[in-house]
């Protein structure tokens, strides 16, 4: 980390003087998540069973969880990790792993999100793996979401960018299609998430850790009611499961320049 700062700032307001410069206005966004990602792991205590998150917020808390049980300050946690990524660095840091089939309840998951609207509703998947991720933080008791500032929209699909949705392989296009129709009033076009060819050979479509396709819905407007909408993606029989995550963020931390703001849905 290049500047030196301290990951349990706590500041809900701007800063009295109006003039001084906001507390981590020099942080960077890689330093920001981190800040949200250490606040998120002070709710995790010894004996529970904590959902792993994926991407580049969430590994922070990863991270930030295995030091804790190196230091001592942390004992019998059990974590449920929500992709084979995250599987792969909570084995390397020697976290002790589980899964929903042996631990159904979980106690508190904690993973970044693409995009919060106004009343905590995320859009989630981008990194692929929003189908894990939607069953262990639906089985937690409390779900911790982790962001930087620049995720906050006034609604979903609002910064422009993917809507993902996991589909199955077989006839994808035909999936695809419908997705684009049913949102045609919204502005929305529907691509196949393809993944470039190594070695510079041709692309080929994502594929999820379920053996899985994505399309990303990119939307120019509000669709308006998120859950008519969650029902009605749903109902396409080539849908797998889709990246909004409607009432399930129990608390939400945001690191931004004038700090760090822990919201509660319920408080
Ligand atoms: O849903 C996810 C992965 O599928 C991630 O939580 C989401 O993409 C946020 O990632 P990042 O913290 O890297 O911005």
């Amino acid at each position: 980390m290049g500047s030196a700062f301290d990951p349990f700032v706590m500041v809900t307001e701007e800063p009295a003087v109006v003039n001084s410069p906001p507390p981590l206005s020099n942080l960077t966004q890689e330093e920001l998540k981190k800040i949200a990602a250490y606040k998120a792991v002070e709710f995790v205590e010894s004996g529970m069973v904590i959902g792993l998150g994926t991407g580049s917020t969430a590994k922070h808390a990863v991270a930030r969880i295995s030091e804790l049980l190196q230091e001592g300050k942390l004992k019998d946690i059990i974590g449920i990790p929500t992709s084979t990524t995250t599987h792969e660095q909570a084995v390397s840091l020697g976290i002790p792993l589980s899964d929903l089939d042996s631990h159904p309840v979980v106690d508190l998951s904690i993973d970044g999100a693409d995009e919060v609207d106004p009343a905590l509703n995320l859009v989630k998947g981008r990194g692929g793996s929003l189908l894990r991720e939607k069953m262990i933080e639906g089985a937690s008791k409390k779900f911790v979401v982790i962001v930087d500032e620049s995720k906050l929209v006034k609604y979903i699909g609002g910064s422009g960018l993917a809507v993902p949705v996991e589909v199955v392989p077989f006839c994808c296009d035909f999936t695809r299609g419908k997705l684009e129709e049913l949102f045609r009033e919204a502005g929305c076009v529907a691509k196949l998430r393809m993944k470039i060819g190594s070695n510079g050979g041709d692309a080929t479509p994502a594929v999820t850790d379920n053996g899985n396709y994505v399309v990303d819905l990119y939307l120019e407007r509000d669709i308006g009611d998120l859950e008519a909408a969650s029902e009605k993606i749903l109902r396409f029989p080539g849908v797998v499961e889709h990246g909004m995550f409607l009432g399930m963020a129990t608390t939400l931390i945001v690191a931004g320049k004038f700090g760090v703001t822990v919201k509660d849905r319920f408080g």
